[in-house]
């Protein structure tokens, strides 16, 4: 086949979902309504919806097939076993505790890992990771690589961990108190950055020293084995799978969120190698999600899930996936709009920052901006910025971070190229005209996960 530098969509249409068209007066009252938080916004709403990748992906016919095969069944589904085959096959993990969604399997890995007083390294946090270390009483600690809080550093690892901020932190702490290491594939908030293989075997290498154990997050670990297929020389003639295989070989469990790479609406599970935090695990499911052999999905929710896993290996797949993103990405840089270096697995991410250097951050630019950008083209982006980095729970002051960005996520499987050149084209048109954009100030503030529901307007 004729090679392109943008994969055109190795798949067609065989069911279509309207979109409906909104006019500029509707938005601008949508957005007042919503509290100039697109969280709030109705998705009815919103033209291209790139609130986020989770959930919103478009299930192949295989899957939709696999639907009908629902056995719901209380206990003992042939649906589970069949994940918990196809995540022992594709991924490598022993057992499989399946959750309603991530935070749910975040849920049970905190309570049966982590004792207070304990610290959980992470290659940056994610807002429910993070929330839910906080809740057992653990302190998050970031070892990510400093060039990953630099949008402009152009680090084809940008995920990678710090060997020398872990080292430092177990000098510190100690390793009885770091029960384990959270490795996320690819890092969500730094921009969609992977992990390279070698930085993954050195990290196992040095929490094995100290027996501290490996957890991943493993939400887009397809996206990840993507990256190390393209940037690792000794990795380019590997397979995906081969790829995610080894990967997981260094870990010993994963919290994973079916709704980003296993292309489903949801689900979720916990997999772990080690029988007696299985055991535990067990015992939590029952309270939280449901039966070990459901965790509160439906039957036919399982099967989609097993099935999606297998699809997402697909080498056509994740390159088309990859190569979308890097599309939009690509054309907004050479606009001279602002972004996120290298462009990331499943976002493109604008530099609120620099997009908008007249508005101090306690003033919300990436919330206003994309405030503007929904008003301007009904494109619906998600704040990755101060409001979504929340309060210090010791001092109660706001978390600076040193990004402050707008995702513009790209669901799979979902839009074309062209939605994707509408996007370009209203976010170049808004970075023509950004001096008119104003600052927001928080009118509502929840106390956890504030930037869901929190509620702002407007600065003049
Ligand atoms: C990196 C990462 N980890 C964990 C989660 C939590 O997953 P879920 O939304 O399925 O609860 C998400 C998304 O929410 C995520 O992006
Ligand atoms: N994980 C999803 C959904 C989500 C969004 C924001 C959050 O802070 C938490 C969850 C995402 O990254 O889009």
């Amino acid at each position: 086949m004729m090679e392109r530098k943008f994969m055109a969509e190795p798949y067609k249409t065989k069911m279509v979902e309207t979109i409906r068209m909104t006019t500029r007066q509707e938005r601008e009252e949508a957005i007042e309504r919503a509290g100039y938080n697109t969280f709030l916004l109705n998705s009815k709403e919103c033209y291209i919806d790139l609130l986020t990748d989770s959930g919103t992906n478009a299930m192949s016919d295989n899957q939709w097939a696999g639907m009908m095969l629902g056995d719901e069944a209380y206990a003992g589904s042939v649906n589970f076993f069949e994940l918990e085959k196809t995540v022992r096959e594709v991924y490598g993990f022993k057992y499989v505790v399946p959750t309603h969604q991530g935070r749910g399997a975040e849920n049970i890995l905190s309570q049966i890992a982590i004792k207070p007083g304990d610290y959980v390294p992470g290659n940056m946090y994610f807002t429910t990771t993070r929330a839910h270390q906080e809740l057992n009483g653990a302190t998050f600690v970031d070892v990510i690589v400093d060039a990953a809080h630099d949008s402009q550093n152009e680090d084809p690892f940008k995920g990678n961990v710090d060997l020398k901020k872990l080292q430092d932190l177990i000098d510190r702490v100690g390793s009885d108190k770091i029960p384990y290491i959270c490795v996320a594939v690819t890092v969500n908030l730094a921009g969609g950055q992977p992990v390279s293989m070698e930085n993954i075997r050195a990290v196992r290498e040095l929490t094995k020293k100290h027996g501290i154990k490996i957890m991943f997050d493993a939400t887009r670990c397809i996206e990840n084995s993507y990256f190390i297929k393209e940037r690792e020389e000794a990795y380019k003639d590997k397979s995906i799978e081969e790829i995610v295989k080894e990967m997981f070989s260094y870990g010993d469990g994963a919290t994973m969120s079916g709704k980003k790479d296993c292309l489903v609406n949801i689900g979720g599970f916990l997999a772990l190698n080690d029988e007696a935090l299985f055991q535990k695990a067990t015992q939590l499911v029952v309270l939280f999600e449901g039966m070990p052999s459901y965790g509160g999905l439906a039957g036919r929710d399982m099967e989609a899930m097993a099935r999606g896993i297998r699809e997402s290996v697909d080498y056509y797949y994740i390159k088309h996936r990859v190569e979308q993103v890097r599309y939009l990405g690509e054309k907004l840089d050479l606009a001279g709009v602002p972004i996120v270096k290298p462009i990331g697995g499943h976002a493109v991410f604008l530099d609120a920052k620099r997009f908008l250097p007249h508005i101090p951050q306690d003033q919300f630019p990436a919330q206003a901006l994309a405030a503007q950008l929904y008003i301007l083209s009904g494109v619906r982006s998600m704040e990755r910025g101060i409001i979504s980095a929340g309060r210090d729970a010791k001092t109660g002051n706001h978390y600076y971070p040193k990004l402050e960005l707008v995702r513009l996520t790209i669901p799979r499987r979902v839009y074309s190229y062209a939605h994707m050149d509408v996007v370009a084209d209203s976010v170049i048109e808004l970075y023509q005209n950004r001096n008119q954009i104003t600052g927001l100030e928080m009118i509502y503030e929840p106390p956890v996960l504030r930037f869901f529901t929190a509620r702002f307007k407007p600065l003049t």
